[in-house]
């Protein structure tokens, strides 16, 4: 993996899919027994339930890893408020690059050559031409950025739209997935941009009122706001609908996780544990390491449904306690939410019972948000010292510190003065202990063949070997306690290697696995 050489801001965490749901109740589990099967797959079926609409559920027993959908998207388009990006692959432009222009529609190209171009679904074959005729291009010149932005945003939507006359069947597929439209048609802030942003722009500035009414277009908005993927890696990112997988229900400890090919987009979801017939098979709709009361938002901001899942429903999140802060009056207990499926909910200390707003809370968590903002994504030093003065306010598995030590682990060892070479022994001890603190959190609320847990365990296996060199060559340990040590980094790397190579080629993490691999084969037989 390279060095980050570049400045950057403390990192967020990756997020993958969104959907939707406007229940909020506070029961934890609803009653299967009504739920209607609709289909099956050799590997699931779907069903029907009132609390979640369609869902898959495993038809038989799977075993980790298992690859349960694999499919092309239905359709691809740029992303929400996206700078100007290619119409064919979605790649951004490098601010020194040529400028190419599509010869028909006039909207940019990365190349003449580009091969998102031509295929199915994508801009050849279905706004090409139609921007042409309307000569959509011209607006540019009387465009701010902001506006420009918005164009793009609406390129999907047009796609999807005018699937209805180049290909029925997608079509179809499309008006499947649910917008719902009755949910968010109560937000009248989303509805409103979208009739703004998106269904007027299409219709009156482009100038396609005859061929699409107000209600299709918003249900193509719905569509997609519920229902789409993030896919690509930068520079090359997008939204992609898969009507399949779509129906993967969501929950915020997972047992399915997804890949998609970095040019194709062709989308993989596998298993991440063993699942047994009739479990519900899950995406997360949100990120990992996040709190409950934060991820709990995201999901009905963005997804419009509040999840009452086991570990939503659990204050301590399954024991990891990453949304605990430290009583700052008796100094000895943690402070928790009453009731965490209530987003008002007080906090409370499990040793004093002193109580404390959820306003107040969620004021002190903008506040440390803040501060952490405005340390750089290098700063080794910034960082270091953040989670030293937090952990007096929050507990060690706190969210917003598991993002710090997330980013330190991997920095230690790769940025210019932290190389691996460079490392003291107490650096080296430093990198070993943030992965084992991450890695106990990520086997409670992601187990399995999960990717965090793939590129942590790589980064585990650094430390681990160099001082088991160390201690061997300078005496402290005996050949045996060298062997035990080394078969650890054998079983970190070789389950890194294994969690890894399902990513797609050409990502970084697909180079981790590479890399895992060739340690291994350096390692020899032990
Ligand atoms: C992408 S769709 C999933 C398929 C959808 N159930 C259907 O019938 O088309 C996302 C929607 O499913 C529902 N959903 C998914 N996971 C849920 C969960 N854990 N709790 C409540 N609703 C959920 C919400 O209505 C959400 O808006």
């Amino acid at each position: 993996m390279p060095p980050h050489h570049k400045k950057k801001k403390h990192k967020k965490q990756r997020q993958s899919f969104g959907v939707s749901n406007e229940n909020a109740n506070t029961t934890t589990e609803w009653d299967h027994s009504h739920d209607v099967q609709l289909e099956a797959s050799t590997s699931y079926y779907i069903k029907r339930s009132e609390h979640v609409g369609r869902y898959l559920v495993a038809s038989r027993d799977l075993k980790a890893g298992n690859v349960i959908i694999e499919t092309p998207p239905l359709i691809v388009g740029p992303c929400a408020e996206t700078e100007p990006v290619c119409l064919g692959c979605h790649s951004t432009f490098p601010s020194s690059s040529v400028i190419y222009k599509c010869e028909s529609c006039n909207w940019r190209i990365c190349s003449p050559n580009c091969h998102g171009l031509v295929a199915p679904s994508t801009h050849y074959q279905l706004e090409c031409i139609p921007l042409r005729d309307k000569a959509v291009h011209k607006l540019f010149q009387t465009s701010t950025p902001v506006q420009v932005k918005l164009m793009y945003e609406a390129i999907l939507t047009l796609r999807c739209m005018l699937l209805k006359t180049v290909d029925v069947a997608s079509y179809d597929r499309l008006l499947d997935m649910d917008p719902l439209n009755d949910v968010r048609q109560q937000i009248p802030k989303l509805w409103n941009r979208n009739q703004k942003e998106i269904v007027l722009r299409i219709r009156n500035d482009w100038g396609f009122a005859v061929e699409f009414t107000e209600q299709e277009l918003h249900t193509v908005c719905g569509i997609i706001e519920v229902n789409a993927f993030e896919v690509g890696q930068d520079p090359i990112k997008a939204r992609a609908l898969f009507p399949e997988a779509c129906l993967l229900m969501h929950d915020c400890t997972p047992n399915t996780g997804h890949t998609d090919a970095l040019r194709t987009h062709y989308l993989t979801v596998r298993t991440l544990r063993d699942v047994k017939a009739g479990e519900s098979l899950t995406l997360t709709y949100a990120h990992i390491l996040q709190g409950t009361l934060k991820r709990r938002q995201h999901l009905k901001d963005e997804k419009f449904f509040y999840c009452n899942c086991r570990r939503c429903s659990d204050p301590t999140e399954l024991g990891t306690y990453c949304s605990a802060l430290r009583c700052t009056d008796c100094r000895r207990g943690l402070v928790l939410p009453v009731n965490p499926l209530i987003q008002e909910s007080e906090w409370r200390c499990q040793e004093c019972r002193k109580e404390i707003s959820c306003e107040s809370v969620v004021l002190l968590l903008e506040k440390l948000s803040q501060q952490l903002e405005c340390i750089d994504g290098n700063d080794v030093v910034g960082l270091e010292t953040f989670l030293r003065k937090q952990t007096t306010v929050l507990h060690d598995n706190h969210y917003l510190l598991l993002s710090v030590k997330h980013s330190l682990c991997e920095l230690y060892g790769k940025i210019e003065n932290y190389l691996v070479p460079q490392l003291s022994s107490d650096q080296l001890k430093r990198k070993e202990t943030l992965c084992r603190e991450l890695l106990e959190v990520i086997d409670q609320l992601e187990p399995g063949l999960s990717r965090l847990r793939g590129t942590i365990m790589y980064e585990a296996h650094v430390p681990l070997m160099i001082e088991a060199g160390q201690l061997f060559q300078s005496g402290v340990i005996q050949r045996n306690e060298l062997r035990r040590r080394l078969k650890e980094v054998q079983k970190l790397l070789k389950e890194s290697a294994k969690i890894l190579s399902f990513e797609p080629e050409g990502s970084p993490e697909h180079g981790i696995a590479e890399a895992a691999r060739d340690a291994l084969e350096n390692m020899g037989s032990i």
